[in-house]
């Protein structure tokens, strides 16, 4: 218990102090991952191999390009997605400034799972950065030779305080879900999916599940609202996900951090 609990009170320590903020420091971090998977590109895909014998086009398609793709796509659209949006003004409001500003919302858990094990930590964790978040990357312990890459990789190139690399298994996982966090974004079954919502609402915190949970798949308003986001993570940020084994969508969110 203590463990996690310092674990999380450093980020969220780092978070207060505000440095993940500025947009400069938040471009600079997506930088660094970007040089990460550039330098480490061989050592990730051998951990593929190494635990589930995933490689060629595949591997390198979903995992790296994937990853790479949107680092880049959230690099440059993150200025005009973090840019404060001017809002009409009504009788109430006409002598003010009013806009909606996004706000990070402090220290985010992403729990991944082992079919796609880098790809599932990476992009979740590329949104929160882009976000101004602190994060908590827990990866699957049953892909273990990626989860212990991506515990070994991020240290090397990320603020260490604010973006912090759990491993372990389900005791790790419920001890961590003890902790209080500001948003859970969760890929894997779905009666683990209940365990982490359950653990969730013990702290009223909102989770994002990426599961073959029974969820709507994008209604024509989600699409259109995906769409206005760019279709990618951010701090207005949209995930828009297709199963590519079963070619249907899954889920379409949308999270627009808000405030006037
Ligand atoms: N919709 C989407 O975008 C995606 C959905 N998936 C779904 O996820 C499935 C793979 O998920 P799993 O087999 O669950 O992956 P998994 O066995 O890797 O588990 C996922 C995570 O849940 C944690 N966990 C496991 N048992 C737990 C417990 N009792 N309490 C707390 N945490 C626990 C693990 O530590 C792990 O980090 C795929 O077959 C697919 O159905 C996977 C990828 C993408
Ligand atoms: C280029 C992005 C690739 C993301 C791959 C995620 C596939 C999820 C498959 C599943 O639902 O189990």
């Amino acid at each position: 218990m203590e463990k996690m609990q310092q674990i999380v009170g450093r980020a969220r320590a780092a978070f207060r102090s505000g440095r993940s903020r500025p947009l400069e420091f938040r471009i600079q971090q997506l930088k660094a991952l970007e040089r990460m998977v550039q330098e480490k590109e061989k050592e990730i895909l051998a951990a593929l191999k190494a635990d589930l014998n995933k490689c060629g086009p595949s591997a390198y398609s979903h995992e790296i390009l994937g990853v790479l793709g949107e680092l880049a796509l959230t690099m440059e659209k993150l200025p005009s997605w973090a840019a404060p949006q001017p809002v009409k003004k009504n009788l109430l409001t006409m002598r003010d400034e009013a806009y909606i500003g996004y706000e990070p919302l402090g220290v985010v858990l992403v729990i991944g799972a082992w079919n796609y094990p880098f790809v599932l930590v990476m992009q979740p964790l590329i949104g929160a950065i882009a976000a101004g978040n602190a994060v908590v990357v827990k990866p699957s312990e049953v892909s273990e030779n990626t989860a212990r890459l991506v515990a070994e990789l991020l240290p090397q190139y990320l603020d260490k305080d604010l973006y912090a690399v759990v491993t372990g298994g389900v005791p790790e996982t419920t001890e961590l879900l003890t902790q209080r966090f500001d948003h859970i974004l969760y890929t894997g079954n779905t009666a683990v999916g209940k365990i982490v919502m359950a653990a969730a609402a013990k702290h009223l915190t909102p989770v994002t599940p990426a599961a073959h949970f029974p969820a709507p798949g994008p209604s024509a308003d989600t699409a259109a609202a995906a769409n206005s986001c760019s279709g990618s993570t951010a701090s207005a940020a949209a995930f828009q996900y297709t199963d590519t084994a079963e070619q249907q969508p899954i889920w379409t969110l949308l999270t627009c951090g808000t405030s006037a």
